[in-house]
């Protein structure tokens, strides 16, 4: 394959830094035929379903598009805000505010948002950021655990993507951050801060988003990095082991996921008694589908309708300010001995060159 052209190299150009923040993704409004543009491509990722392409091709056509999406959409227009998708409007205001920290850090970054699946799609944001003269690239997943579904998908999002380009940015990518103590501190204050109002649960359920058990046999160091989440979480609320349990939600299809499953959990726990439980999920940054309907509406109702009496969902980190230091400080770390600090002497040196360069260019116009 051959690159796509350039525009004419330009000399003097200041030489930037981006950061895009990436999420997974989500439907551009809450109605079928847009769940499934958005499933059709989120699930046609081969990273994201492990199964032989032709057979795949047709479960995910003549099943799952035609009878899931209109069962998606409704559950998408339970969560619908007014501003839109939450998943889209709390990444947006991340990056907002990531870049406001950033500043007030000394950083002069351009920090965007994009979006693996739907848009903005990421190489729309990376070239945008590369127009406004980005030489170098940070690109920071909004997934604290690594896992090949998610993080990975997004590192061939981008690989596949300048394999088409002719020149290339400086590019660095953070892979994980579940044991970041910034990260780590940030949910401990979300969780004390909703004791602090609500007083404490029989148990605290933290509920990551599962994959298939498979994964974890083929190396995928995924469920190890939600227990390891987890294990410090609880270490930082001194809980003890009796206090907390660690569970996965949001199985697809007829595989085994990781165990134990979330609402089966919360099932047993009502049946056998336990009043109160709260429940956290610290895999997502950000409130969406997966926390707001299917934790807070249906596990809600599951635990209830087994004999619990009373059910809390802590959100997720979102706009809290202790976790948008922590994600400067992630993005700080892996920016380290780029340039970001731009001094005038450093503009200046920008302009000058500039200047000499069009100079250069009106003499050789002259000449002809
Ligand atoms: C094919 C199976 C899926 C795997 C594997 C998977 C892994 C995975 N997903 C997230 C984060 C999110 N997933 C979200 C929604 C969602 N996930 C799947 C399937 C798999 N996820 C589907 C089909 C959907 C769409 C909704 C539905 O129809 O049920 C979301 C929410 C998006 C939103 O718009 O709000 C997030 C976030 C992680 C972290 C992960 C593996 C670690
Ligand atoms: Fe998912
Ligand atoms: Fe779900």
């Amino acid at each position: 394959m051959r690159p796509n052209p350039e525009p004419p190299f330009s000399h003097g150009t200041l030489s930037k830094t981006g950061v895009v923040l990436v999420n997974l993704g989500t439907p551009d409004e809450p109605t079928t035929p847009a769940v499934r543009r958005y499933l059709k491509q989120f699930l046609s990722d081969p990273r994201m379903v492990e199964i032989p392409r032709a057979v795949w091709w047709l479960i995910l056509n003549g099943v799952i598009l035609p009878f899931r999406s209109s069962k998606s959409a409704a559950k998408y227009a339970s969560i619908w805000t007014q501003e839109g998708s939450p998943l889209m409007v709390h990444t947006k205001k991340q990056a907002a505010l990531l870049r406001g920290y950033l500043g007030e850090r000394g950083h002069d970054v351009q920090v965007a948002y994009a979006m693996r699946y739907g848009s903005p799609s990421l190489p729309e944001t990376v070239d945008k950021l590369k127009a406004d003269g980005c030489e170098r690239i940070l690109i920071l997943p909004a997934y604290p655990q690594y896992s090949a579904t998610t993080t990975a998908s997004i590192f061939d999002a981008v690989f596949s993507h300048y394999a088409k380009v002719r020149n290339v940015p400086e590019l660095r990518f953070v892979k994980h951050y579940h044991d970041n103590e910034g990260y780590i501190d940030a949910l401990k204050k979300s969780v004390l801060a909703h004791w602090e109002v609500h007083g404490r649960p029989d148990k605290l359920v933290m509920s990551f988003h599962g994959v298939p058990k498979r994964t974890l046999l083929l190396g995928d160091p995924y469920h190890c990095e939600c227990h390891k989440t987890a294990r410090l979480l609880a270490a930082a609320l001194r809980l003890t082991p009796e206090q907390y349990i660690v569970t996965f939600q949001s199985r697809f299809g007829k595989a085994e996921w990781l165990q134990p499953y979330t609402a089966p959990t919360v099932q047993k726990m009502g049946k056998e008694g336990v009043r109160r439980i709260d429940v956290l999920c610290p895999g997502f940054t950000s409130d969406c589908l997966e926390t707001l309907e299917e934790i807070a509406m249906e596990v809600k109702q599951d635990f209830l309708t087994s004999g619990g009496k009373e059910f809390h969902y802590i959100p997720c980190l979102n706009e809290d300010p202790t976790w948008i230091v922590a994600l400067a400080e992630i993005a700080e770390q892996h920016m380290a001995g780029w340039p970001t600090m731009l001094t005038p002497q450093m503009r200046e040196d920008a302009r000058k060159e500039a200047e000499v360069a069009r100079q250069k260019a009106m003499q050789m116009g002259a000449k002809k």
